[in-house]
This record gives structure tokens, C-alpha cells and sequence, in this order.
């Protein structure tokens, strides 16, 4: 038995740790049947530890299935690429295969070579973890033999995987209090804390909904840009504002406010979408291009936050089938939608069309 044993981080925590490292720079090493691999985001690569990665092995350049299509470079698998790295590659060579930001100004000159069989599963673990630190979705790897001795004396994380590893949600109730707002003076805002150590949430309730009745819900994701700054590029601020002064009028409702900014990718991918949708794809299109799916949010959070809160079944305002359905799914009964059309513009109809014929969203 190890001492203070407890006071070792779990896999979770260790995640979370590896996510940081990868936003600083910092390789990770990740550790699954037998397999080792260190890995290091490509947004976050400098040319020395690309020097050092190098000295190590042959590097893997590793991105999404979805980067892949627009490289056409062969993936081999529904979820990653691993692109073999030419010995000539440098920081920049390795950053534009990750960022389309000028695929049309400086096409990649092909074919890319891309590996084929062998395991690719922490490759593509690897991705999911840039994903979810809200970089670029690509990685270098490198295959190494002495892993735990390798960790040990750089002091890097290492994460031992077993299968595709699913953080349970366990969104804690951190504090609520009084918010009187414009929309409504009995307002109160209540924090989530989830244990995988990710974004807080919240949920703004209006007035004293009871329990044991369909809540008039709102699931809204995070726009800075529309709900801040009042974008027109987007309909994200007036379905805030309507929702709330809706739940205001009825005097009761709850509008979970997710930190899923630009439908999960985060603000700085959203801006990398918005400069491409300048060079005229559409906001599917760009999410694809950056190598995204074209929606990258868990609504579960959303039922997990409302079962916390008492609830149980919702009206809920939205246009998104999907929302619908991922509520069901996760145990809140839709016993009505609501339709949210409000804030369309000169600048959003192109985007509200995209949404209405790619994503399914009811007009
Ligand atoms: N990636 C990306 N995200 C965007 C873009 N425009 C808006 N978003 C994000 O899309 C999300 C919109 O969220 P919601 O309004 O809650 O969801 P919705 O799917 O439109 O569904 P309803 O509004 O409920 O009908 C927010 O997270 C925005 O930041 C875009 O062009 N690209
Ligand atoms: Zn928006």
C-alpha cells in the first residue's frame, strides 16, 4: 500500500493536468496496453521541443478524421489521421497542416503520406484531449519505449488509458444567491462546478418554479461575441434576452447558461471559423475545415444541472431538434418546445439558413 495514498491525483485530475500542459506547451504522455506515446499540441509547439520530440523517434503529426477530408490526405479510420512527418518539417509546415487559416492562400503541396494499420487509439485520445483543452485539434506523437523513466526525470503528466475514458459529469452545486435583473427582480444565479476540473456552468432562475411541474427552460451556450458584444453575425443575444424576459412575464423559469463557447470549440477556434467564413464557407463548413465536428456540445449538462436543481420535465425554448431529443435521452421529459425565432438580420441570414438546413433547427 502507498502512503497518502488519497492524495494522488485520480485520472480525472490527471486529465485535467494534461490539458493544461498541452495549452502551455508541455507534452503528455499517455500510456495504454503496453503502448506508450508523448504527445504535444500542435498550436503550443516550439521549434525546440520539436528538435527534442524529433531526437526521440519518428514523429507522427495526428488530426481529425474531418482536417483529413479537406488535406485529402487518406485517414484510414473514422476518427484520426496520422500524417507521417517529413524530415525537412518545420513548426510552420507542422502549423499549417493543423490551421486552415490559409489553405487557399497556401495550399499544402501533397500528397500527404499517412500511416496505415497499427494502433492508433492514444493517437486519437491524444486529439480528443487538444479538443477538449479548446486548441487546434492536432498533435505531434512520438512512440517511446522508456516512458515512465521519460516522465519521471522531465516531470511530464502521464496518463495510463484503458478504453475511451468518459468523465462522469458530477456537476456540483457551488453557491447560489439573489440576482435581481432587468428581466425579472426575483432572479438567482446558481454556479455548477464539474469535477473533470472544465468550465463552470450556470442556471438563472426567475421567480420559484415548482418542482414537481414542467419548468420553462432555456439551454443557451455561451456567444461572447452575440451575447456580450451584440454580434449580428449570430442570433445568440436577442434568444438570451427574449428568453429571459419570457421566463420574467410568466414569472417562473430556469435559462441554464453552458460554457460551451461557439458550440464547444471556444472562442479562440469560433474567430479561426469566423476568419473563414470571411473567405465565404459556411459555419459548418469552417468547423469542418478547423477540423471539428459540426457541433462539439454535450447537453447532458444541461439535464444533469436541472435533475440537481430538482426538475424533471421542461418547456423548452429552442429551435434545435437536437437539444429535444439529448434532453429525452438524458432523462428531462420535453413536454413542449418552444420556438425561439427572434434577432434575424442582414448579417445572419446565411447562418440561420445553414443552421436550418444542415443542422436540422426548425424555422
Ligand atoms: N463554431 C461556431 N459556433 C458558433 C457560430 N455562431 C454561433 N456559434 C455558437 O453557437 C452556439 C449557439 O447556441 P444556442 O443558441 O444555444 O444553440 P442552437 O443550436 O442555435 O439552438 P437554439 O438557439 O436553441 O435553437 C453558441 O455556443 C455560439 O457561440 C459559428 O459560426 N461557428
Ligand atoms: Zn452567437
Amino acid at each position: 500500500m502507498t502512503r497518502f495514498a488519497d492524495l494522488i491525483p485520480d485520472l480525472n485530475e490527471l486529465i485535467a493536468r494534461a490539458r493544461a500542459d498541452l495549452r502551455m506547451g508541455v507534452p503528455v504522455v499517455l500510456v495504454r496496453n503496453g503502448r506508450a506515446v508523448i504527445a504535444a499540441a500542435v498550436e503550443t509547439l516550439t521549434a525546440a521541443r520539436l528538435r527534442e520530440l524529433r531526437g526521440l523517434g519518428d514523429p507522427v503529426l495526428a488530426i481529425t478524421t474531418r482536417r483529413a477530408e479537406t488535406l485529402k490526405a487518406r485517414a484510414y479510420s473514422d476518427k484520426v489521421a496520422r500524417v507521417i512527418l517529413p524530415d525537412d518539417a518545420d513548426t510552420r509546415w507542422i502549423a499549417a497542416i493543423a490551421d486552415p487559416a490559409d489553405d487557399l492562400t497556401h495550399p499544402m503541396k501533397g500528397p500527404l503520406s499517412t500511416c496505415r494499420g497499427g494502433e492508433d487509439a492514444l493517437e486519437a485520445q491524444a486529439v480528443a484531449l487538444t479538443k477538449s483543452a479548446q486548441l487546434l485539434p492536432a498533435v505531434l506523437v512520438v512512440e517511446i519505449e522508456n516512458a515512465e523513466e521519460l516522465a519521471r526525470t522531465h516531470l511530464l503528466t502521464v496518463l495510463h488509458l484503458t478504453d475511451d475514458h468518459v468523465a462522469a459529469l458530477n456537476l456540483v452545486p457551488i453557491v447560489h444567491a439573489r440576482l435581481p435583473m432587468a428581466a425579472s427582480e426575483a432572479g438567482r444565479l446558481h454556479i455548477f462546478r464539474p469535477a473533470d476540473g472544465r468550465e463552470e456552468h450556470y442556471a438563472i432562475e426567475v421567480g420559484r418554479p415548482p418542482r414537481d411541474k414542467p419548468v420553462l427552460a432555456r439551454l443557451h451556450s455561451a456567444c461572447f461575441t452575440g451575447d456580450v458584444l451584440g454580434s449580428l453575425k449570430c442570433d445568440c443575444g436577442p434568444q438570451l434576452n427574449t428568453a429571459l424576459r419570457r421566463m420574467g412575464e410568466a414569472g417562473a423559469g430556469v435559462l441554464l447558461y453552458l460554457n460551451q463557447e461557439g458550440r464547444g470549440i471556444g472562442l479562440a477556434n469560433k474567430m479561426r471559423a469566423y476568419s473563414l467564413q470571411d473567405q465565404g464557407f459556411d459555419t459548418v463548413e469552417a468547423n469542418h475545415r478547423l477540423g471539428f465536428e459540426d457541433d462539439e456540445r454535450n447537453f447532458g449538462i444541461g439535464s444533469e444541472i436541472l435533475k440537481t436543481m430538482g426538475f424533471s420535465a421542461v418547456r423548452l425554448m429552442t429551435n434545435n431538434p437536437r437539444k429535444v431529443e439529448m434532453m429525452q435521452a438524458t432523462g428531462i421529459d420535453v413536454v413542449e418546445r418552444v420556438p425561439l425565432k427572434v434577432g434575424e438580420g442582414a448579417h445572419n441570414t446565411e447562418y440561420l439558413a445553414t443552421k436550418a438546413r444542415k443542422s436540422g433547427h426548425l424555422l
